[in-house]
């Protein structure tokens, strides 16, 4: 069913700023050509590719049209529908910086000149730029007034590097825009995985009972990769894994893990609940500093370079490549159940999933088959790859005696013949075509989300000696992160024990 939250009387007007860069290859260009393909952008829409390399329009259609066929899987490329695709590109080549006012009343003109004798209305910009010009951008969009009361802004992730520069944002995108207006994107709850999370719990009414401390245990949220930072060493070595990638993404599976069930299915409702739990995390305390939190970065091992080798990384960086940590929430739900969370790169597979652990039963009156006693259920969301969802229990071992083996009921997406998980890219693109913010972090959760983790950089950055350990690139981390869950006699899931070689991806 498609959504309607807005009618727009004039075709959309895409901008993208940073349109000669990775993201914009890799993933925008992608996602939109899906959303051509399928009709799922109504009429005769424009995208305007900005940065500083020179390109024509036609140069940079031809630009893009290339990087689809590396970039679009092959069998949802289709030729024709490519080209059309490109036709719908235009280029503006411009500075965005300090003093580049002039050039965003240039690009206005561009854009007037574009629609004619109809007005300036249904702009939709998008900054996949260097953070550094995420609060440049929207003041000269002021300045130019392109902040159109119709237009739209999606901004790109790290929103902020810490709580003081994300409330400057903020402050920035709130005196430009209303908060309506703004999108701040993260992609992994466009991921269909993700938000199956809500569906698993809110429309089955088997598992929400149990779901909270009485019957949970613990929780293990993972999502690791078995690359390194391939070439984004200067951008990385600033940012670290904690930034990259917990203070957003991980965080966000813990909310939709975590969230009551909002009382319908909107922005506001939906929003508010994520709100709670960030603002139920538990203060870290200074002894969770020290002994909840593990980080890493990976070591040269065979072929694999170590993190210190990668271009653009100082040869003494401190910067974390693998974060685990112990965080806590503090309310009626989850009072005492820890959450365990990691991510890290150089990792001996690509994974990301949600373990949740069930506690075992009271007394244990069965024996287990071959010693493997399955203690306790498991119920495993995996949110990419092979992408489903496992509950683990014990059965009897059919003959004599009565012994108990662990076994599973699994569901995989790719057993629903052939239907492919969507993109995150064009799901939260044409969400916000359609004026649904629900996938897009609000300014007060980046501000909360920001408020639990400040304490963390600061404890860093104010004890740059606090531990880091290495590990060798290609296995899975710190064993001081094992160590951090024995407390709880908890362990990680370390899924595909077996794997031979590290491009396998592990089955479910
Ligand atoms: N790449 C990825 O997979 C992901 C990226 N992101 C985020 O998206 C954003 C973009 O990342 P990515 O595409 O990798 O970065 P790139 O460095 O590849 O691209 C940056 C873009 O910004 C343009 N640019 C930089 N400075 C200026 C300037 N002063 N004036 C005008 N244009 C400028 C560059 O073009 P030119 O040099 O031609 O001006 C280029 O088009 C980042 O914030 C990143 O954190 C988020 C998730 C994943
Ligand atoms: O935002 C980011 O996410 C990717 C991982 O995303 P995925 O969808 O491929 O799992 C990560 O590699 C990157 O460092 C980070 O900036």
């Amino acid at each position: 069913m498609r959504r309607q939250n807005r009618k727009d009387s004039h075709p959309l007007i895409m901008i993208i700023f940073g349109a000669s860069g990775d993201l914009t290859k890799r993933k925008l260009m992608p996602a939109l050509y899906a959303l051509h393909k399928e009709g799922r952008i109504e009429g005769d829409y424009k995208i305007v590719g900005v940065s500083r390399t020179e390109y024509s329009d036609e140069s940079y259609q031809k630009y893009i049209r290339e990087e689809l066929n590396h970039f679009v899987k092959e069998q949802e490329q289709d030729t024709k529908i490519m080209d059309d695709f490109a036709t719908h590109l235009y280029y503006f080549p411009m500075e965005m910086g300090e003093n580049a006012a002039p050039f965003y009343e240039k690009l206005k003109v561009k854009l007037e000149e574009m629609v004619g004798d109809a007005p300036l209305d249904n702009l939709l910009f998008y900054l996949a730029t260097p953070p550094s010009l995420y609060s440049t951008i929207p003041i000269n969009l002021q300045k130019s007034g392109l902040n159109l009361p119709n237009s739209r802004i999606i901004v790109e992730k790290p929103f902020g590097y810490d709580l003081e520069s994300a409330q400057k944002l903020n402050e920035i995108y709130n005196s430009v825009f209303d908060e309506h207006q703004v999108y701040r994107i993260d992609h992994f709850l466009g991921k269909e995985t993700a938000q199956n999370i809500l569906a698993l719990r809110f429309a089955n009414g088997i598992f929400e009972p149990l779901w909270n401390r009485n019957y949970i245990d613990y929780v293990e949220i993972t999502a690791v990769e078995n690359l390194g930072i391939e070439n984004r060493g200067g951008f990385y070595d600033g940012t670290g894994a904690l930034r990259d990638m917990v203070q957003n993404h991980l965080i966000q599976l813990v909310a939709l893990t975590a969230m009551e069930p909002p009382a319908t299915f909107n922005a506001d409702s939906f929003r508010n609940e994520v709100v709670k739990v960030y603002d139920s995390l538990v203060p870290l305390t200074k002894e969770d500093l020290d002994e909840h939190i593990v980080r890493g970065q990976y070591l040269e091992n065979g072929e694999k370079k170590g993190y210190r080798q990668e271009k653009g990384v100082p040869e003494k960086s401190r910067t974390e490549t693998y974060i685990a940590m112990k965080i806590g929430i503090g309310n009626w739900r989850w009072s005492g159940v820890p959450f365990y969370i990691r991510t890290g790169k150089q990792m001996p597979t690509k994974v990301t999933e949600i373990v949740v652990h069930f506690k075992p039963t009271p007394h244990q009156m069965f024996q287990c088959a071959g010693g493997n006693c399955p203690t306790a259920n498991k119920l495993i969301l995996r949110i990419q790859p092979n992408e489903g969802t496992v509950l683990k229990f014990g059965m009897k071992v059919p003959g004599p005696g009565f012994d108990i083996k662990q076994v599973e009921m699994d569901f995989t997406y790719d057993r629903l013949g052939g239907a492919p998980v969507g993109d995150a890219y064009s799901r939260l693109i044409e969400d916000c075509i359609l004026g649904d913010q629900t996938l897009f972090t609000r300014s007060d959760a980046v501000e909360a989300s920001w408020n639990f983790f400040d304490p963390v950089l600061k404890y860093w950055e104010e004890n740059p000696k606090a531990s880091l350990f290495g590990y060798p690139a290609g296995t899975w981390g710190p064993l001081e992160s094992e160590e951090m869950m024995k407390e709880h006699g908890a362990s990680w899931t370390n899924p595909c024990k077996n794997l031979t070689n590290t491009d396998q991806y592990c089955e479910l």
